[in-house]
């Protein structure tokens, strides 16, 4: 009997997965029988932009944590699939910043191409995972939330491509109850129009905390004050954005800092990150991680050492994106498809797991995260017939992309790069990205 094999997520990591063993199939293997379980109506994942916050129309938690206004925020080199050039999508090279739309339109175009749709239950949410040691199946157990009902099924293999950046951790302050601000995460930010005219406090150091705050900014707030726990961003902000310490509590409308210093806010927008969540899972197969380039338990990144039978997909901390999740698809089709083998040796595993950590530990430094994150995907493209790519280039325009926000954080979109998949110089971006409300794939592609 054919072996059958579940995919939990139609975002970019489990549309690689799909692509991954389309083209196995394109060349003539064998292949499982798929079933990509997605619970938003659409593919995309966080890139199938939604309004709503909160919960959905079938009062399931939203997935989306991506905002209207969302230019990627790192140069689209880095990211680019190695078996389909944005060239090759858009018919020509495009600025090394696309807005959200843009993206989505390139995620969406591989799989077009490939003809995987099919392979997606779209609306389905997996509730329930069980492993059967005796049969050596898991139970999926799913819900169709159009017809409202649950069913379950037995597959050989189960693949988590279910994302890490939706479940928002949102920490507690004193005087937040009686704040006389609005209150709202990243997850659940929308639009930075709401914020014109008004003093913001960003809380947070990273990706999120910069690019709302920049986004508050660019769209009329009066002020940003940015909080960190750790070190400052330490990037030259406008004279009306001011870095400040931890926040300590919030009195009536004013927020207290650790230096003891204050500012009137009239909202604040928790960059406080999200959680692995996997509400599906029993603690057996559920992975426990916090947001690392070596992630717990996971042999090559993607086995679960405590059953191989089960991977997961993108579950790092991300320099590489979309070209990542495609090394590590490849690489576990390939263990499905017996083309490559996992030690049997449970002590085997974790010591991978161990040597990766180790080596992770072994330095902060942002550009030494970044080649070990490039080592590892060229590890595992090394190992399947993914089409190699410039890896190192990528890494370079990683780094370019580290100076050219230290240069200017609010300008440094209007730089562009070589692509590393067509050797190609992508265009500068005409319309200053600082002056550009129109995010539009029509407007984006007319530059
Ligand atoms: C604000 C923000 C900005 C970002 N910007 C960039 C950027 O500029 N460039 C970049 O490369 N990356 C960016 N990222 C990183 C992002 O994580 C990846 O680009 C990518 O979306 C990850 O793909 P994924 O498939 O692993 O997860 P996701 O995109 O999260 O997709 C997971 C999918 O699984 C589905 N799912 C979850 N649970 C279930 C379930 N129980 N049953 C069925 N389906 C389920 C979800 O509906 C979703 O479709 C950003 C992330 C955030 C939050």
């Amino acid at each position: 009997m054919k072996k059958r094999v579940a995919i939990i997520g139609a975002g970019p990591s489990g549309l690689a997965q799909l692509r991954a063993f389309q083209s196995a199939a394109q060349k003539g293997a064998e292949i499982p029988e798929i079933v990509c379980f997605e619970k938003q109506t659409n593919w995309g994942g966080l890139w199938n932009y939604t309004w709503r916050t909160g919960l959905d129309e079938y009062g399931e938690p939203v997935h989306c944590s991506m905002y209207r206004y969302l230019w990627t925020n790192g140069p689209k080199e880095g990211l680019e699939f190695a078996d389909y050039s944005f060239e090759e999508h858009f018919g020509k090279q495009i600025a090394s910043y696309p807005p959200r739309a843009v993206m989505f339109d390139y995620i969406e175009g591989r799989v077009v191409k490939a003809g995987v749709r099919d392979w997606i239950r779209f609306s389905t949410v997996v509730r329930h995972v069980e492993y059967d040691e005796a049969a050596e199946t898991f139970t999926v157990t799913a819900h169709d939330l159009v017809e409202d009902h649950m069913y379950a099924e037995e597959f050989d293999h189960v693949i988590v491509a279910s994302g890490h950046f939706s479940t928002p951790n949102v920490p507690e302050y004193e005087g937040f109850s009686t704040f006389n601000g609005r209150i709202v995460h990243a997850h659940d930010f929308r639009d930075a129009r709401e914020f014109a005219g008004k003093d913001v406090l960003v809380m947070g150091s990273s990706y999120s905390a910069e690019d709302i705050g920049s986004q508050c900014w660019k769209y009329g707030a009066k002020t940003v004050t940015s909080c960190y726990r750790s070190a400052p961003m330490g990037f030259k902000w406008p004279d009306n954005w001011q870095e400040k310490p931890a926040l300590v509590r919030v009195e009536g409308k004013e927020a207290v800092f650790k230096d003891g210093s204050r500012q009137e806010v009239d909202a604040i927008i928790l960059c406080t990150g999200y959680k692995h969540y996997f509400p599906f899972l029993p603690d057996d197969l559920r992975l426990k991680t916090a947001n690392r380039l070596a992630a717990a338990d996971l042999y090559k990144g993607v086995v679960w050492v405590h059953n191989p039978r089960l991977f997961y997909l993108g579950m790092q901390d991300q320099w590489f994106t979309f070209n990542m999740f495609d090394a590590q698809a490849w690489y576990v089709r390939d263990i499905v498809l017996g083309r490559i083998e996992v030690p049997q040796d449970k002590q085997v595993l974790m010591a991978d797991v161990r040597e990766r950590e180790e080596r992770e530990e072994a330095s902060d430094d942002v550009k030494y995260a970044i080649r070990y994150q490039a080592d590892y995907v060229k590890e595992l493209i090394g190992e399947t017939d993914y089409p190699s790519f410039d890896v190192d280039g990528a890494c370079a325009a990683f780094y370019e992309w580290k100076k050219h926000k230290a240069e200017d954080i609010m300008a440094f979109r209007n730089h562009s790069y070589r692509s590393v998949i067509t050797g190609t110089m992508a265009p500068r971006h005409h319309t200053p990205w600082k002056d550009a409300l129109d995010d539009s794939m029509e407007a984006y592609l007319m530059n």
